[in-house]
């Protein structure tokens, strides 16, 4: 069974298509045409698993296709690396015509569709998520970017993919620890946005955990639907409240990132930790959420093998350093999403730098 969503966005929109074993069903008609090139970005892990499979169904179409092996992990958003990808096109002379595809994780999605937005002013860019991450978050909604060493996604663009393909068996070949790191996104939109998705993952993640074939189909469903429609509001995140609740944990879990120099630390793993330092601002705060839905959060994520305690090395001021350059900071001030029951949260400005001390320092989660 294949589930559709439309991401829509005017002159942008287009559908996120999910089912299992996608990429090599030769009945699906993906967004090109006999003649079209098609250069396939990945990483040296994914291309065994999948480049063969996918370049076979594109042939069968009459697409050409060209390939671009990457090396693995986070330090490959860089400027470097984005460097290989413009070298790789201009030797080959690519024109505007081509279409790059992103093979991977949320690293090779983020930098092939920053390598997209940028390459000849714009080509078209379509997503094939293979981690959990990738496929309930990275995909969809257009941030693309690479890091810099002063701060995490610092150099990017707003770019949406022409459509995003979600191969559910994908998942099948994941690690465990890449499979939890997924499982903090899915929990954050739980948390910010659903209390009943929320209920469910209580309910359903270790079946999640098995890799439940219906249960990875609702839950990269569910989790595309809430960012359709909050991408659908703001595109560019200029609402305060609105896409910017995407980034519940990630103050704090952007500062851990960078803070070991994009190495150790996955980016689920830090959000994980993000989540809960920003439940436990929310109780310093004293706004709203109750310590029993606080207990809840965590329990959920320490049920996902997710860490809950920041990195023993990191000392306040080392988050502080990084959380002020966060990209909801205005003028020096840090302005953080935070909990405000299971399912709702809120930004909240200028928050006082006691209470960000406080919530890193001193768990109040009981
Ligand atoms: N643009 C957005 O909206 C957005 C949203 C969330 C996260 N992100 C970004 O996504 C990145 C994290 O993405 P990630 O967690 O996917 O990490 P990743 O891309 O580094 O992938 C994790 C590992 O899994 C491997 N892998 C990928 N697919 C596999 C598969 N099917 N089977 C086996 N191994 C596989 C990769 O080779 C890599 O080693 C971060 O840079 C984060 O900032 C972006
Ligand atoms: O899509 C969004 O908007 C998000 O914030 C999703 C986040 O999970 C993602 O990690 C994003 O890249 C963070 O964006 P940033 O603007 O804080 O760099
Ligand atoms: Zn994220």
């Amino acid at each position: 069974m294949m589930k559709r969503i439309f991401i829509e966005l005017q002159e942008r929109s287009y559908f996120v298509y999910i089912a299992h074993g996608i990429l090599k069903d030769t009945k699906f008609r993906w967004k090109l045409k006999k003649g079209d090139v098609a250069v396939l970005i990945t990483d040296i892990q994914v291309a065994p698993l999948y480049l063969k499979r996918i370049c076979n169904t594109l042939n069968s179409f009459g697409v050409i296709t060209d390939r671009l092996v990457l090396p693995v992990g986070e330090q490959s958003k860089s400027l470097s690396v984005l460097d290989q990808i413009f070298t790789k096109l201009l030797n080959k002379n690519y024109d505007r015509n081509i279409v790059l595809i992103a093979l991977g994780g949320g690293v090779i999605g983020d930098l092939t569709g920053f390598a997209a937005a940028t390459y000849h002013r714009g080509i078209r860019l379509i997503q094939v998520p293979t981690t959990l991450l990738a496929q309930v978050d990275a995909s969809v909604g257009g941030k693309t970017g690479i890091n810099h060493v002063l701060g995490k996604n610092m150099i990017g663009a707003f770019y949406q993919p022409v459509e995003v393909i979600i191969d559910l068996d994908c998942l099948f070949t994941l690690s465990m620890k890449e499979f939890s790191a997924g499982l903090a996104e899915v929990i954050k939109y739980a948390v910010a946005f659903d209390a009943s998705f929320f209920n469910w993952l209580e309910n359903n993640l270790d079946d999640l955990l098995k890799f439940h074939p219906q249960s990875l189909m609702y839950c990269v469903y569910r989790c595309c639907k809430l960012k359709a429609s909050i991408v659908s509001l703001d595109e560019r995140e200029i609402q305060i409240g609105k896409r910017s609740l995407l980034n519940l944990g990630h103050t704090y879990g952007h500062a851990i990132e960078s803070y070991f120099s994009y190495t150790g630390w996955s980016h689920g793993e830090a959000i994980s930790v993000g989540i809960v330092m920003a439940v436990n601002a929310a109780l310093h705060l004293q706004k709203f959420l109750s310590t029993r839905d606080a207990m809840r959060i965590k329990l959920l994520l320490e049920r996902a093998h997710l860490p809950v305690h920041g990195p023993q090395e990191m000392q306040s001021k080392d988050y502080l350093r990084y959380m002020a350059r966060d990209k909801k900071s205005r003028l020096g001030k840090i302005n953080l999403v935070l909990p405000v029951s299971i399912g709702r949260a809120r930004v909240f400005l200028n928050i006082d730098q006691n209470v960000i001390l406080n919530s890193i320092e001193y768990n109040l989660i009981k």
